[in-house]
């Protein structure tokens, strides 16, 4: 599969996903905060919940479409002697808080599926040494984007997702599958952050990045520079509240068509300029301050937008539902878009915008004997997600994006 993303809503072809495992089982609430997790959520119900989500994208998918396991992947990239041996060696150097050296040699002699769970999941067989769990890694999206052909490996601003950032970055380095797409990696300067969760790929000209409590401004500027050397026009810089409510630009503004976006009015709309467009000239960034990101997309995209509220009119709905990720939906074609069941606000407005709002069973089945061909008609599929939000993310959080076609 050729690998190349150039907006939020072209056919999804290809797409990296993690159905929660045992990992979420093991977050105690003592240190859920820590884990980044706000409950403790139930693990045959988040995996029930996540399976019927992919039954969706299987229904709307084209046939030669392709959603990988995150960990099968891992599991393949572990398996060869050269990134076990340096990813073993990063995670030991990388993390020296975490004292690893003591056991190295214990981790060199794990077999890959063994290394791979004590990663994961933090602890080995021989139980001599623990390590918290890495329940996020359901949040595939915020391990690397897609930009075009290029891809830019996130770099956590927590500690919780430091050990599925050194996944990440040994997948992209020795999987065939990113065997291209490794020549094009954005460099990232180091103790800077960015994470995928921040960066949205407008078109194939047009890069928004957040700035936010995880992505910092070293993070944002070698990103910009990186994706503008490697012919992305303009990169247009959203600064948004650093909380944890809103901790990446995809949880209060997403694309579900090519002129419409879900929003989330506080931070997006009732904000002045907090936008900075940056584009290059020989070789230095020029800047410019612009009044609202809708302006900015106007003017850049060349069209008119309709930014659609998450939560309605009504503002305390507003905030309840961008909290469980109303404004955090994932385009499957342009215009055929799922989200959560739960915000039934954000629905009837995309209900109000000429959408079909369906749930997940009746979309699943009136495709089930006939291929979804995406038209005119705009679709907006709802899914239970209760166990799901409960880790603060949405569809768009939960699907790293490796293909699209533009229709
Ligand atoms: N792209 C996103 N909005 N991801 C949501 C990630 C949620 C996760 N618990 C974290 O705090 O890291």
């Amino acid at each position: 599969m050729k690998l190349n993303v150039t907006s939020e809503t072209g056919r999804l072809k290809g797409v990296i996903v993690h159905t929660p495992g045992n990992e979420v089982s093991l977050v105690n609430p003592e240190h859920k905060d820590e884990l980044l997790f706000d409950d403790i959520i139930f693990e045959e119900d988040a995996k029930q919940e996540h399976l019927d989500m992919l039954d969706i994208f299987k229904t709307a998918m084209p046939s030669d479409g392709q959603i990988y396991e995150i960990t099968d992947l891992f599991l393949e990239t572990l398996q060869m002697d050269e990134a076990r041996n340096y990813f073993i060696d990063s995670l030991v150097d990388k993390l020296p808080e975490l004292n690893l050296y003591v056991v190295k040699k214990e981790l060199k002699d794990l077999s890959p599926k063994a290394l791979l769970k004590f990663v994961i999941e933090g602890s080995a067989s021989s139980g001599r040494f623990t390590l918290s769990p890495t329940p996020n890694l359901l949040f595939t999206r915020d391990l690397a984007a897609m930009v075009g052909e290029n891809v830019l490996i996130s770099k956590p601003a927590k500690k919780a997702r430091y050990r599925e950032a050194l996944l990440m970055e040994a997948l992209v380095r020795f999987h065939p599958m990113f065997e291209e797409t490794n020549k094009h990696v954005i460099p990232i300067a180091d103790q800077a952050s960015i994470e995928g969760g921040d960066v949205l790929v407008a078109s194939e000209k047009l890069v928004i990045i957040g700035m936010s409590e995880r992505t910092s401004f070293s993070g944002l500027m070698t990103a910009s520079k990186g994706l503008l050397e490697s012919g992305i026009e303009t990169v247009l810089a959203v600064d948004i509240p650093k909380q944890r409510s809103s901790m990446h630009l995809d949880t209060i503004f997403t694309f579900a068509s090519e002129d419409e976006c879900i929003v989330f009015p506080p931070a997006i709309t009732e904000r002045k300029n907090n936008i900075v467009s940056m584009t290059y000239n020989n070789g230095s960034i020029t800047s410019e301050t612009l009044p609202s990101l809708k302006y900015a997309m106007e003017k850049l995209m060349e069209r008119e937008f309709t930014f659609i509220k998450c939560g309605g009119e009504d503002r305390t709905r507003q905030f309840r539902e961008q909290w469980t990720d109303g404004a955090n939906v994932f385009a499957l074609a342009p215009g055929i878009i799922v989200g959560y069941e739960r915000n039934t606000g954000t629905f009837q407005m995309l209900e109000e915008h000429g959408y079909t709002v369906m749930n997940q069973f009746d979309f699943i089945d009136m495709y089930k004997d006939r291929e979804f061909e995406p038209g005119k008609e705009k679709i907006a599929i709802s899914f239970l997600g209760h166990e799901l939000c409960r880790g603060r993310g949405g569809a768009r959080c939960m699907t790293m994006p490796i293909a699209r076609t533009n229709l």
